[in-house]
């Protein structure tokens, strides 16, 4: 490991740095990084709880802007050593159309790539997604695989293959020069699910739990594994990366990372009611109580309506039939690369990780706890 001298002079960007993992990764480079001059925070909205972040000792500047608009990315970069690029559309529900995710997810990225060059920014640090790999739309398992793992990656869906293309575009970029001569080095850390405090499906299961009085319905077999990793071990990863990158180019640039931690291997809906069991919530049936065929009718016909009813409102139910394959399809990792290429260790243990995630959903505006 190098041996960093204590003297604040770095300047960090993070774009999506108001998002559920952006505002981790921002919270946490301000206690972890302590050679951290400024950092940038940039996002399409912008959140109140970054004025509180403004009277520590870091210089914390709030930038409004939108990763589509090229020039608004420039602008934010200049001067800047580091970019930790996270901002990103997540939809797996038909929010938005496929044109915007691309918009935002490929196009936003190649403005963040082209802003490095412009502005001689040499560190890139890009939020991918499992979903690059798989599922597939085969619904081939990934069971337990790494990095390495042959496995065929067949995307439909807007946002893997915006997410796909996207991570081509900063692996690609690894090695370009940037402006005044330096090379690029870019990485690119692939998150399973992601869990923990602010994360809105385990907020939306929660709420639709207490709405049937406590009461959740199995719709998926256990036996089916989601691969799962805490929000503050992703951004642990994160700023590990961004601090060796620069040591550890010829090693980490261009190269891919899984996020793990010692979360365990359990079904979407197992691994939930790790948090939503003690805040007093059942998971009924040892069985889905509902057959796939008939689940994947729901899903469709949820789909249908969508489609009719898209003219009118804005329809978005957490099951369709992307959804069901998703969480009907095991996707697990193991893997160490990030331990070997750059000494990585989950900060939070898996008892630390759960116990937060339960304080979280327990403070929750009309938990009943
Ligand atoms: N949540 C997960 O389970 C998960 C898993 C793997 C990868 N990821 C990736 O992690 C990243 C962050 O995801 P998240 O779950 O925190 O999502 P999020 O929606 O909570 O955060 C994304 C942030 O990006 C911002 N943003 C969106 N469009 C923008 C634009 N045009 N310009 C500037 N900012 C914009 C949003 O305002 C938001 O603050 C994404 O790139 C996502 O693909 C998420
Ligand atoms: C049968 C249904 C009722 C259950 C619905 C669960 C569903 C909403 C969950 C299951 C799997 C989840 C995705 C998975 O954890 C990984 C990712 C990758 C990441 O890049 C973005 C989020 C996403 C797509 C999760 C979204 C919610 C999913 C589909």
């Amino acid at each position: 490991m190098a041996d960093y001298a204590q003297v604040p002079t770095l300047v960090y960007l993070v774009t999506g740095g108001c998002g559920f993992l952006g505002e981790h990764i921002v919270r946490m480079l301000l206690e972890q990084e302590p050679r951290l001059r400024e950092l940038r925070v940039f996002d399409l909205h912008l959140s109140s709880w970054l004025e509180e972040l403004k009277a520590g000792p870091v210089q914390v500047t709030a930038i409004q802007g939108d990763v589509t608009q090229a020039h608004e990315v420039a602008a934010a970069m200049s001067g800047s050593h580091v970019v930790i690029h996270t901002a990103g559309l997540v939809d797996v529900f038909g929010k938005a159309s496929p044109k915007t995710i691309h918009k935002v997810n490929v196009q936003g990225t190649q403005n963040v790539i082209d802003a490095c060059v412009q502005t001689g920014t040499q560190y890139l640090v890009y939020t991918s997604s499992m979903e690059v790999v798989g599922p597939n739309i085969k619904g081939h398992p990934f069971y337990r695989g790494n990095e390495d793992t042959p496995y065929e990656a067949v995307h439909s869906h807007p946002y893997p293959c915006s997410k796909a293309l996207a991570e081509k575009l900063v692996l690609e970029a690894n090695g370009r020069k940037v402006n005044g001569g330096l090379p690029l080095v870019t990485c690119a850390l692939r998150p399973t699910g992601i869990y923990g405090e602010g994360h809105q499906v385990i907020r939306d299961m929660y709420y639709q739990g207490l709405r049937f009085g406590g009461r959740l319905f199995r719709a998926i077999p256990a036996s089916v594994e989601h691969g799962r990793v805490y929000v503050g071990n992703v951004a642990w990863m994160h700023i590990l990366v961004a601090r060796e990158l620069e040591q550890r180019a010829a090693l980490m640039g261009g190269q891919v990372y899984f996020c793990y931690d010692k979360s365990p291997y359990k079904s979407y809906e197992d691994f939930n009611m790790e948090f939503l069991s003690p805040c007093g919530l059942r998971l009924i049936g040892a069985h889905p109580l509902l057959p796939y065929w008939l689940l994947m009718l729901l899903a469709a016909l949820n789909a249908l309506l969508q489609w009719l009813l898209r003219p009118l409102v804005l329809y978005t139910p957490l099951l369709n039939p992307y959804t069901l394959a998703m969480a009907n399809t095991t996707f697990t990792v193991s893997t160490n690369k990030a331990q070997r290429h750059f000494g990585y260790k989950p900060l939070f243990s898996w008892e630390e990780s759960r116990t937060r995630t339960i304080h979280w959903v327990q403070t929750m505006e009309g938990s009943a706890w």
